[in-house]
């Protein structure tokens, strides 16, 4: 199973330039995460900093119980072996061909023989769909190639940690789907956790289980991807829509007064070319048929069932409505049987640092469960939950949005 990796309080500023404050966030172990964010917002320098090619000026960022922010360099050294890191032009040395880029990591970071050097190139060749073409150049290959070749390369050290920055940069629509289904297999293969930064809404919206934003320099929201996918933030469902109207100006922020203005427009009829409204959650992207089951998902329906009462009314629902029958049973719920459902679910997410942990609503918004009794699937006469409570457990980590 990958690592889990948990940041508290992380900042990073350039000089008097404050990039992100107080991010507080934890990616579960062997689950997909997506950080989505308007260009600009950090997000290379976020997944920089959490392999400590960047410092950051505060903040943890625990990884197998070390502080990659303040551990020693051999530690750090270390500690950068479980990362496997696909950067956005696939960072491929351009006089090397293939297999000798995709052995480049091996070589440097072990003593294995070059035949068992060949054996894993091969392999992880083949995981990424690229046998054959090990003598080629990257300059000789598609961008999509590359970024196969700069996956294959991230995955030689068996990494419990993919970090993939934009992915789909330069990719065409299906070469981008392709990719999608890659990164999805691989999970299920090899059960690493996985951070992907992005602002293809596609991509956010089919392959994460937990979903996060940065804007104006915070952590906008992290948490379960039906929190945001159902979310009626304005900036969350202003990103998802690729829309102009909303907060998100060209320069990141715009004033009232632009915002005022552009409203006028499509109020007056201008029509900004954006499609019909996406908000919803839309099925994830499985393994293909024959490939191992994610045990990522089975752990994700432990931990998002056991936090379900902190999140909002239409995330709560479109979990529920996302169980079979039995895992409903299993769980004790019910679709459209939330209690305080009433509330309404356009309520804004609380902001990291305001007393709240990302992704979860304060307590008297939050709604509660039915205490329809709780079942081992097949079992016969009702039992109740394990806390023996009507309300389920809150969140048992202090960690925002997990
Ligand atoms: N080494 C550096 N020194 C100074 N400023 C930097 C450095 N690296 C990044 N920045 C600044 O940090 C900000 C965030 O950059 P970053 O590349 O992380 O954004 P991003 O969200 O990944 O953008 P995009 O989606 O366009 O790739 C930018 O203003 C950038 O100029």
């Amino acid at each position: 199973m990958g690592a889990e990796v948990v940041i508290e309080g992380l900042s990073k500023s350039f000089g008097k330039q404050a990039i992100w404050r107080d991010v507080t966030l934890t990616l579960p172990p062997g689950e997909v995460s997506v950080m989505l964010g308007p260009s600009g917002t950090g997000k290379s320098v976020f997944l920089k900093s959490m392999i400590g090619l960047l410092k950051p000026d505060h903040g943890r960022c625990m990884v197998n119980g070390v502080d990659i922010v303040t551990c020693s360099e051999r530690k750090l050294y270390d500690t950068r072996k479980l990362f496997g890191v696909l950067f956005q032009d696939g960072a491929l040395f351009g006089s090397m061909n293939l297999y000798d880029n995709v052995a480049f990591p091996l070589r440097e970071h072990t003593k294995k023989s070059e035949s068992e050097i060949k054996r894993i190139v091969l392999e992880k060749l083949e995981m990424t769909g690229l046998s054959g073409a090990e003598t080629k150049l990257p300059g000789e290959i598609s961008g999509g190639m590359r970024k196969r070749a700069g996956l294959a390369r991230a995955l030689v050290l068996d990494p419990e940690i993919i970090l993939c920055d934009e992915p789909d940069s330069g990719l065409d629509p299906v070469r981008t789907a392709y990719l999608s289904q890659l990164l999805i297999d691989l999970n299920s293969q090899i059960d690493a956790t996985i951070l992907i930064v992005t602002h293809n809404i596609n991509v956010a919206r089919t392959v994460p289980d937990n979903l996060g934003m940065l804007f104006r320099k915070e952590l906008v929201m992290f948490g379960p991807r039906e929190v945001l996918l159902t979310s009626d933030e304005p900036v969350v469902e202003q990103f998802l829509n690729g829309r102009r109207i909303g907060p998100i100006g060209m320069s990141e922020e715009k004033d009232s007064a632009q915002m005022a203005r552009e409203q006028a427009q499509a109020d007056a009829g201008h029509h900004d070319g954006s499609g019909e409204d996406v908000r919803g959650i839309v099925p994830q992207i499985e393994p293909t048929p024959g490939m191992p089951e994610r045990m990522g998902v089975r752990r994700r329906k432990d931990r998002v069932m056991k936090i379900l009462h902190t999140l909002p009314p239409a995330a709560q629902e479109g979990i529920i409505e996302s169980l079979s029958p039995e895992e409903q049973r299993h769980y004790g719920v019910r679709p459209h049987h939330l209690v305080g459902a009433g509330h309404q679910a356009t309520q804004p997410l609380p902001t990291p640092g305001h007393g709240h942990q990302s992704g979860e609503l304060p307590a008297q918004q939050v709604a509660d469960l039915p205490d329809s009794g709780w079942r081992e699937p097949g079992d016969g006469p009702t039992r109740p939950r394990p806390s023996g409570n009507s309300r389920m457990r809150p969140p048992d980590s202090g960690q925002g949005g997990s």
